[in-house]
C-alpha cells in the first residue's frame, strides 16, 4: 500500500487542471489551504477565517473578520417557501437528500443571474446550510419550527445550538469549529471535481453545489463518516472490534473511514480529529467508542497497512457531541461548501469546458438488424 503508485482507473495520478487553493501531499503531510498548513489553521484560526481565506483569497484582519461574521449572521434566515418545502420532506428521508433539495430550492428562490453575484451567493449558502438541515431535522423529528437566526459568532456553535436548542459547551463549540476547518477543502476530490465540471459549462452556483452534494453523499467519499459510525457503534470492546474487522477483511469488505485515493501513509486530518475525539471521550465519561476506534486503527495498519482518513475519528467525535449519525455528512456539506464555491469561482476565472475522451471498448461498427432478425 505505502509503495503503491498513484495510477490506473479513476483518473488517479493524472492532473485534471490547475488550482491555487489547496495542495494534498501523499505522505500524510502537505495539506495546505492557499499555502497555510492544515495543522496550523486548525490550531490558530476559526472556520470563518478559513472560509474568508478560501472564498475571498486572504485571511481576514480583525475588522474584516468582524464584518464577515456579521454578514454571515444576517444571512441565516430561510425564506418561507423553502421552509414549506423542508416541511414536506419526511423524517425518514436521508439528510443529504434534504441538503440537495434545500440547495436546489434556494436556487429557485434566490438564483444566480450574473457571475458578479457569486461571492454573495457563496456566503448565503454558507450561512443558510446549517439552518436548512437543522430546520428540517427539528421539524420532522420534534415537530418544532425553529428560529434559525442566532447570535453565535461561529458557524459550528450555531449549528449545535439549532440542533440541540441550547448553547453548546466551549469544548463542543471548539471541536465543531476544528471539524469544519478540517473538512473545508481538499483539492480535486470527487465532489469538488463534480462542482468544477458543472461550473465549466457556465452553469449557476446552485447547480454546481447541488451536484457536488450528490457526489459527497456516497460512502466512498463523505458518506464514510456515517458508515464508520455504523461500523463502530456495536463494538463492545477492543477484542470485539478486532474480531469484527478481521471477519470483514476476510470477506474482502471495504472498511469505511480507512484508506485514501491520494494519501499513501496517513491523512494529516486524522491526528487532529483523533486528539479532539479523545478529549470528548473523557468529557463524555464513556470512552468505549474511542477505545474501539483506536483498536480498529491499529488492526487496519497491522493487517493491511491502511490508515484512518479524515472520516474515521469524526464518527466518535460527532457522537460524543450528541449529533445523530445521519447528520454527519450534512455537516461535511456545511464545511466543504467553502471549498466547492472557491473552486467554482476559480474554474470560471480561467474556464474551458471539461470534456475528456474515453477509450472505446464496445462493438466494431455494424449494421442495424431488421426487427425479425434481432
Ligand atoms: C473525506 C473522504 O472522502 S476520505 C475517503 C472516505 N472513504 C472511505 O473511507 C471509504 C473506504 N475507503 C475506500 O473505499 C478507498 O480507500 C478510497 C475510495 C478512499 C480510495 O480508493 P482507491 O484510490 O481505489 O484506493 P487504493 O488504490 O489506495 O486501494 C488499494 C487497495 O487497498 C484496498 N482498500 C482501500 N481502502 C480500503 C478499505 N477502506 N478497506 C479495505 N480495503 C481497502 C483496495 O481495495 C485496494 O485493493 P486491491 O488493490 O486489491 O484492489
Ligand atoms: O480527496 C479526496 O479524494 C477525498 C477527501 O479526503 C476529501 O474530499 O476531503
Amino acid at each position: 500500500m505505502v509503495d503503491k503508485k498513484l495510477s490506473g482507473a479513476g483518473l488517479r495520478g493524472q492532473s485534471a487542471g490547475e488550482t491555487a487553493l489547496c495542495t494534498v501531499g501523499q505522505s500524510g503531510t502537505g495539506l495546505t489551504y492557499r499555502g497555510y498548513d492544515i495543522a496550523e489553521l486548525a490550531d490558530k484560526v476559526s472556520f470563518e477565517e478559513v472560509a474568508h481565506l478560501l472564498l475571498k483569497g486572504h485571511l481576514p484582519n480583525s475588522d474584516e473578520l468582524t464584518a464577515y461574521r456579521q454578514k454571515l449572521k444576517n444571512l441565516r434566515g430561510l425564506p418561507q417557501p423553502l421552509k414549506t418545502v423542508l416541511e414536506q420532506i419526511p423524517a425518514d428521508a436521508h439528510p443529504m437528500d434534504v441538503m440537495r433539495t434545500g440547495c436546489s430550492m434556494l436556487g429557485n428562490l434566490e438564483g444566480e443571474h450574473s457571475f458578479e453575484q457569486q461571492g454573495d451567493i457563496a456566503d448565503r449558502l454558507l450561512a443558510a446550510f446549517p439552518s436548512i438541515i437543522c430546520y428540517w431535522y427539528r421539524y420532522s423529528h420534534d415537530g418544532v419550527r425553529i428560529v434559525t437566526d442566532t447570535d453565535d459568532d461561529q458557524i459550528g456553535a450555531h449549528f449545535l445550538r439549532l440542533l440541540h436548542g441550547k448553547a453548546p459547551s466551549e469544548l463542543h463549540a471548539k471541536v465543531m469549529d476544528v471539524s469544519l476547518i478540517l473538512y473545508a477543502e481538499h483539492e480535486f476530490n470527487a465532489s469538488t471535481f463534480t462542482a468544477r465540471v458543472c461550473a465549466s459549462t457556465l452553469s449557476d452556483m446552485h447547480s454546481c453545489v447541488t451536484g457536488a452534494i450528490g457526489s459527497l453523499r456516497g460512502p466512498l467519499h463523505g458518506g464514510a463518516n456515517e458508515a464508520a459510525m455504523d461500523l463502530i457503534q456495536d463494538m463492545q470492546d477492543e477484542a470485539h472490534a478486532i474480531g469484527t474487522l478481521k471477519e470483514k477483511l476476510a470477506n474482502k469488505e471495504k472498511i469505511m473511514g480507512f484508506g485514501h485515493a491520494i494519501y499513501r501513509e496517513s491523512d494529516p486530518r486524522n491526528a487532529i480529529i483523533k486528539g479532539w475525539s479523545a478529549k470528548l471521550a473523557e468529557e463524555f465519561g464513556d470512552d468505549r467508542l474511542y477505545r474501539v476506534s483506536v483498536a480498529c486503527e491499529q488492526l487496519m495498519w497491522d493487517e493491511k497497512k491502511l490508515f484512518c482518513n479524515a472520516d474515521f475519528f469524526h464518527a466518535s467525535a460527532y457522537h460524543f457531541m450528541g449529533i445523530p449519525t445521519k447528520l454527519f455528512t450534512p455537516i461535511f456539506v456545511c464545511s466543504r461548501l467553502t471549498g466547492w464555491a472557491a473552486h467554482i469561482m476559480e474554474q470560471r476565472a480561467n474556464n474551458r469546458i471539461i470534456r475528456p475522451s474515453a477509450d472505446y471498448t464496445g462493438e466494431a461498427p455494424r449494421s442495424v438488424p431488421e426487427m425479425s432478425a434481432r
